[in-house]
């Protein structure tokens, strides 16, 4: 599988879990939280800061993994905040040179 193509399959499954939540699914945990929105902030700060200390202490496999941990709360992040991730990528697009 292409990688731009497991991001949009990751995507489209975190926005399935966020329209039909289920009990067994920790996306749907964090969109459905009593916290609201503020929950996955707090887990994309929190897996951000990871990162950065991981990344601080040396590049290895956990540092891979932390990375990992960043870019799929950002995703859910968006989706709470009702970010299309394509309105992400067009933005980066239109930034190049
Ligand atoms: N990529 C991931 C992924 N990465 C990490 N995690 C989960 O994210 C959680 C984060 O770990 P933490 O240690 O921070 O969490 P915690 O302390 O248990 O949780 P909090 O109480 O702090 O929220 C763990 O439970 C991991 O299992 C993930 N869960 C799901 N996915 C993807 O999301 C898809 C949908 O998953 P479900 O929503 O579970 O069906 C899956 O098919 C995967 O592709």
């Amino acid at each position: 599988m292409k990688d731009i193509e497991m991001i949009e399959e990751l995507w489209t499954t975190i926005n399935d879990r966020a329209d039909h939540p289920s009990p067994d699914s920790y996306v749907s945990s964090v969109l459905t939280h009593r916290k609201g929105i503020d929950k996955s902030l707090e887990k994309f700060g929190e897996e951000a800061t990871e990162f950065i200390l991981a990344v601080k202490n040396g590049v290895d496999q956990r540092t891979i993994e932390e990375g990992a941990d960043v870019l799929f709360h950002f995703m859910i992040a968006l989706r709470a905040a009702g970010i299309e991730f394509e309105e992400i990528l067009t933005e980066l697009a239109a930034r190049r040179k």
